[in-house]
């Protein structure tokens, strides 16, 4: 006989059969989920076909979950693509919670991605963005010395992607030949990731996959992907050297972790590892680049006040240091906001609660997917004054909002998630989306090609513009 008190779960909009509420998700979940949590609360119970899914929409649900009941919801969900297309989930954005994750995570945030390794690859920063400026210098206009060509827009979300690639990859691998490839496949493993198989959550319909040819697919980008990926490797054992330029390559530090001697190196786990900062680091910094890009061209006054600040701040100097970032108050603002406005992924990352717990006085049981609607946390009235405004002042005369930041504390904040499970790549997408930034900022003067931009989102994982930003630039000086 059952024991116990019945159980509060969380409310619940009506499902349909068999597949739940996948259809009131849509091509832009975040949005549709927001709508709903208006209707059902900030803590929802959902079914993606036979699996719970509880959806998070308040900074209080995601603090109960994120902080208090952190090491509950530690795990993230098992699919079976990404065992194929990640190593059987040996990296670390995808690993159970227990002890190989803790370690590579222990790798990440104290080896890979300090502060002090961050700031050796400044020159990785100055050398992409130098390039950045160079393709955008070409593409402005020679009109100034009379009868010359006319400036051609720049497409800024294909200048971003590339130099956000890069910029990792540089890290990741050194001046790899196999890198270069690895990176040329991953448009198509990006697009796989961000695939939601319908087996995964209606088991006896996973033959779809396998009929559809989605399942042949992802065995063809795995073995692609492994191809290149165990090329790095052997092209790191056989030249140590050469990969290892002003700084050491994420290559070189987990060989170093991974292996006392040539012949005990835990191969696959390193793949998995460098695969896995490749794919969390590009995409993700490349939409914040063309988001921030977007509302600057929006609002020309927020542009004009930000290149004044950068332009004071730098002076006549050619570069801008690190010493200049810091005195940048007004960037640092209009970051936050491009965060708060268009959270680069709008779900977070999914977790799985590892024991029956309960969070808001609501019954969550041991299994349930969690995810956390962090966009819907940036637009909530209770939360912010006028949130459907872009406004950078918010982070800077409201004195709540001025000691905010967007690392895993205030929760009224969360692009890159909280505690333990939180991104380890902050002060890596932080330290470029500034220089980068601060540059196009000093070195020209932008404008629309006189129509209003459209804010459209594209769905996947991350939140992309879904049309490429094209601006107008001009040199400032
Ligand atoms: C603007 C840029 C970025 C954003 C918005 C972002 C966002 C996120 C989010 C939301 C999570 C899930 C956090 C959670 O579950 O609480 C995450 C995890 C992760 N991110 Fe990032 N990220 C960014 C840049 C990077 C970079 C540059 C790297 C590596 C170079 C990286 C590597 C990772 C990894 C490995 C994880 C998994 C952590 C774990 O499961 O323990 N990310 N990121």
């Amino acid at each position: 006989k059952p024991s116990g008190k019945p159980k509060n779960f969380p409310p619940s909009p009506p499902t349909l059969p068999i597949i739940g509420n996948f259809h009131q998700l849509g091509q832009l979940p975040h949005r549709n989920l927001h709508l709903l949590a208006g209707k059902y609360g900030p803590l929802m119970l959902l079914h993606f076909g036979s699996v719970p899914v509880v959806v998070a929409s308040s900074a209080e649900a995601a603090r109960e979950i994120m902080k208090t009941h952190d090491l509950n919801f530690g795990s993230r969900p098992v699919y079976k693509a990404y065992k194929k297309l990640l190593y059987d989930c040996k990296n670390v954005s995808a690993a159970p919670y227990g002890e190989s994750w803790r370690k590579a995570k222990g790798i990440f945030v104290l080896q890979l991605l300090s502060n002090k390794r961050v700031q050796s690859y400044r020159w990785i920063r100055e050398e992409e963005t130098a390039l950045l400026v160079k393709k955008i210098e070409e593409c402005c206009s020679s009109s100034s010395s009379g009868g010359g060509r006319a400036a051609a827009p720049v497409n800024l979300t294909r200048l971003f992607s590339e130099l956000s690639v890069a910029g990792i990859c540089r890290s990741a691998f050194g001046e790899s030949e196999n890198g270069k490839k690895f990176v040329e496949s991953m448009t198509e493993l990006m697009e796989q990731l961000g695939t939601i198989n319908v087996g995964d959550f209606i088991p006896w319909l996973s033959w779809i996959s396998r009929v559809n040819g989605f399942d042949k697919r992802v065995e063809r980008v795995a073995k692609d992907m492994d191809y290149f990926l165990e090329g790095v490797i052997q092209e790191h054992l056989e030249n140590p050297e050469k990969a290892g330029n002003n700084s050491e390559s994420f290559v070189h530090i987990l060989l170093r972790n991974y292996s006392s001697d040539a012949s005990s190196i835990d191969r696959e786990r390193i793949k998995a590892l460098v695969q896995d900062v490749v794919v969390g680091g590009t995409d993700t910094i490349s939409s914040v680049l063309e988001w921030v890009m977007t509302e600057l061209l929006r609002h020309p006054n927020v542009m004009e006040k930000l290149q004044n600040e950068v332009r004071e701040i730098v002076g006549g100097k050619s570069i801008v240091t690190d010493d200049d970032l810091a005195k940048m108050d007004y960037m640092k603002a209009v970051i936050k906001e491009t965060f708060r406005y268009h959270m680069p992924a709008p779900m977070l990352l999914p977790r799985v609660a590892d024991k029956d717990v309960k969070i808001m006085g609501y019954d969550i049981s041991a299994g349930t997917m969690v995810m956390t609607n962090a966009w819907a946390i940036g637009r909530d009235p209770d939360l912010w004054d006028e949130p459907e405004k872009f406004d950078p002042e918010r982070f800077l005369n409201n004195t709540k909002n001025k000691s905010m930041d967007f690392r895993g504390l205030d929760f009224e904040l969360i692009p890159f998630g909280a505690g333990r499970r939180g991104c380890p790549g902050i002060s890596f997408a932080a330290a470029t989306i500034e220089f980068v930034l601060a540059n196009l900022m000093l070195k020209f003067n932008w404008e629309t090609q006189g129509k209003d931009l459209d804010n459209t989102e594209s769905s996947g994982l991350t939140a992309h513009r879904a049309t490429p930003l094209f601006a107008v630039a001009t040199r400032s000086i």
